[in-house]
């Protein structure tokens, strides 16, 4: 059984093969359905629909990362009481079995990060805006035209899906309750061309990234544009791919790479949780993997660090008066902060200026060392306007 709102468009679609209606909870209160498949989105209706499905005895596959990451603890509990499966292979990087590999494929390791390009659309832009010189509202329509951008664009371009995927995969590689509200955002809206263009001079490539990392002290779990090496596989990920980096401590790094948007890499995703549901359908609740890898008595309570206590490369880049002195002050100031620096350009300023660029990467510290070091820096008078700060990392 099928329902969808536009009940002329699914009977073309299903081709007669089966009944469609227009009210969902038809299917999920049906008695004869044992698998409900939610393929809405968003967190109203499909929220309820979901509930309703666990609570009538039914096993789930979705895609919803957003329902998921904002209320998967109740969710989940709810499928624990009942015994039931939620399965969500398509709610992270599309086509690439990537939870499988988490969940599964990993269980031997300890999860130590988690660096992917896990949003289609942003990449897609990226990627041609840099090779193709397009603006970024053409390349934007283009993405929506081609189905990988949400409903929502603004979840794409402002980081929020990227985070929603984070959270899940944090919630799984280190075993403690989804928690989005923790996840720090940033998206793509404020980068800037002349960013992109430094960064490639200096040998490093922009890309939207999800990280999240086991640290001595608690977990990251962060969203925003990154500098990475353009030497690394995962610079060159283009277009609407998708690929996970996944640091274990048995195996090392292993990289997912595939199509993380579309209608037909999502359905490959969402066919696998059918069968895997199916296949998996007569064994004990207690013998199946848990939705998050761990067991829900086994989960860790594990802080998320605030984006203060994190630790990472920084791009630094200063708009400043050409003038004697500039330089050294800069430094100095980085030099108290205890920042290391790692790389630095500074452009000759154009004819007839007086201003110029300087860029500098830094060696690896921790962001309120170098918030501190922003605001002096901003606070010379020979520095004009806001510094650009992008975190950086080696993915090493
Ligand atoms: N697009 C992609 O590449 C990917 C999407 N996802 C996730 O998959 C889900 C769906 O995304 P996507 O297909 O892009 O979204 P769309 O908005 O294109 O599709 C949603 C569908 O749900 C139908 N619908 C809305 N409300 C109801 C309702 N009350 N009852 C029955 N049907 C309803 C809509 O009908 P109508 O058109 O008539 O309004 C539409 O056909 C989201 O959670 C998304 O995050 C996950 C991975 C990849
Ligand atoms: N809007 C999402 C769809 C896949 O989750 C993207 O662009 O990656």
């Amino acid at each position: 059984m099928v329902a969808d709102l536009n009940v002329e468009r699914a009977r073309e679609l299903t081709n007669g093969e089966c009944e469609v209606v227009s009210d969902a909870n038809l299917v999920v209160t049906h008695p004869d359905i044992d698998i409900v498949i939610e393929l809405i989105g968003g967190y109203g209706i499909a929220k309820d629909l979901v509930l309703k499905a666990i609570a009538n005895g039914k096993h789930v596959v979705t895609a919803n990362k957003a329902l998921l990451a904002t209320h998967g603890n109740e969710i989940f509990k709810a499928a624990q009481e009942q015994g039931v499966i939620v399965a969500f292979e398509a709610a992270v990087a599309g086509g690439i079995p990537i939870i499988k590999a988490l969940r599964e494929g990993l269980t031997a390791n300890r999860i130590q990060w988690i660096a992917g390009i896990i949003n289609g659309t942003t990449n897609f832009i990226l990627s041609e805006m840099r090779d193709k010189g397009l603006d970024f509202n053409t390349v934007l329509q283009e993405a929506q035209r081609l189905g990988y951008a949400e409903a929502d664009p603004t979840f794409d371009i402002e980081g929020v899906d990227a985070a929603h995927k984070a959270t899940l995969m944090a919630s799984i590689a280190f075993g403690i309750p989804v928690q989005f509200d923790k996840a720090h955002i940033e998206g793509i809206t404020q980068l800037q061309a002349t960013d992109i263009r430094y960064a490639e001079q200096l040998g490093y490539r922009i890309k939207l990234l999800g990280i999240t990392k086991r640290t001595p002290h608690g977990i990251e779990l962060r969203v925003h544009p990154t500098l990475i090496p353009s030497r690394r596989l995962i610079a060159n990920v283009e277009g609407a791919m998708n690929a996970v980096l996944v640091q274990g401590d048995a195996v090392g790094a292993t990289l997912y790479y595939g199509k993380g948007a579309g209608a037909e890499p999502t359905a490959s995703a969402v066919i696998a949780d059918l069968v895997d549901i199916t296949r998996l359908f007569t064994a004990e609740p207690g013998h199946r993997v848990p939705h998050l890898a761990f067991q829900p008595d086994a989960m860790a309570d594990t802080p998320i660090l605030p984006m203060s206590e994190i630790t990472t490369s920084y791009y630094l880049r200063m708009h400043v008066a050409d003038k004697l002195g500039v330089l050294a002050a800069v430094t100095r100031i980085l030099a108290d902060s205890n920042i290391s620096i790692d790389a630095m350009l500074q452009k000759e300023p154009a004819e007839g200026e007086s201003q110029t660029d300087i860029i500098m990467l830094t060696h690896q510290t921790q962001e309120k060392f170098v918030d501190e070091a922003i605001a002096r820096i901003e606070a010379l008078s020979t520095v004009i306007g806001k510094v650009t700060r992008i975190r950086l990392e080696e993915l090493e």
